[in-house]
């Protein structure tokens, strides 16, 4: 059986809870309380929820960024913590984590070429005109010319930049693309754009997506399911359809309601 490319049980992430000042009592915040998911090969998982709800901790923790207090995460079948053990590449090569803010996420001295060279380097695969060469075809797939390689982050809108940051992601030959917000930061008109370039990409590069938003109208144009947040807890998860004419869960249904953009069914 394939495993899972992603898997968390119990996830729990408490933050808080050091020695209270002035003899106060101790704040802590559950920012994720016993979330179990599992992502499979090739679909797109969205997890949704107002701000606060615990997204972008879940996602962090899943690529490190955050230590969970408990639970279990499996990547591709293996233990989290054990792969990224590893090293970077060996962990590079399955997760990649795509930004909201896509500009602040490429170091600003660096040009385009050296950004994605890096990664390309850790492959130890290529010699440098083999990597150029792979460059190249990485910036035609994102759509961004081949002049971009000479570049800095800060000559790029939001839309260009984000399209960097995804191919700075396919040259690390990731299986598993963390999208936090991914287009949040875009201009309306240029969401969509970046959207169809992450579907396309998805089926070209066989990749699967772990996909962050608030915005239900986008949620539903992307994903195959939906985990729905709310105060750290996962209180629905449903194939897209399902979820969205038949919500189960009253803060679902409340969240479909108020979302302005949503085709109502
Ligand atoms: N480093 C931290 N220290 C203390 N509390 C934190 C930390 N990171 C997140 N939190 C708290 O955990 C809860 C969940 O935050 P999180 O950012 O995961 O939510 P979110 O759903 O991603 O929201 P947003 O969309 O606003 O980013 C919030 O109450 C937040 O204040």
């Amino acid at each position: 059986m394939t495993p899972h490319m992603l898997e968390v049980r119990n996830l729990t992430k408490t933050f808080g809870g050091g020695r209270a000042l002035f003899g106060g009592r101790r704040h802590m915040v559950t920012a994720v309380d016993r979330v179990s998911l599992a992502l499979r090969p090739g679909e797109t998982l969205a997890v949704v929820g107002e701000s606060g709800s615990g997204k972008s901790t879940l996602a962090r923790m899943l690529v490190g960024l955050e230590k969970p207090t408990a639970g279990e995460m499996m990547i591709a079948g293996r233990d989290a913590d054990e792969l990224r053990r590893q090293g970077p590449r060996a962990f590079g090569k399955i997760v990649q984590y795509v930004f909201q803010d896509p500009v602040a996420s490429l170091n600003p001295r660096k040009t385009i070429g050296e950004i994605l060279e890096t990664p390309l380097r850790q492959l130890n695969r290529y010699d440098a005109e083999e990597r150029r060469a792979r460059m190249t075809e990485l910036l035609d797939a994102v759509r961004m010319p081949a002049d971009t390689l000479s570049r800095y982050p800060h000559e790029f809108s939001g839309g260009q930049a984000q399209r960097i940051a995804i191919a700075r992601s396919l040259a690390a030959e990731a299986q598993i693309l963390i999208l936090d917000e991914p287009v949040s930061a875009l201009d309306v008109s240029v969401q969509a754009q970046v959207l169809l370039l992450l579907q396309e990409l998805k089926q070209s590069f066989g990749l699967s997506y772990l996909f962050i938003s608030h915005d239900l109208a986008v949620v539903e144009a992307v994903s195959d399911r939906v985990a729905v947040m709310r105060s750290g807890r996962l209180v629905e998860e449903a194939p897209v359809d399902a979820l969205f004419s038949n919500p189960q869960d009253p803060y679902t249904r409340q969240l479909i309601s108020s979302a302005p953009k949503v085709h109502k069914r």
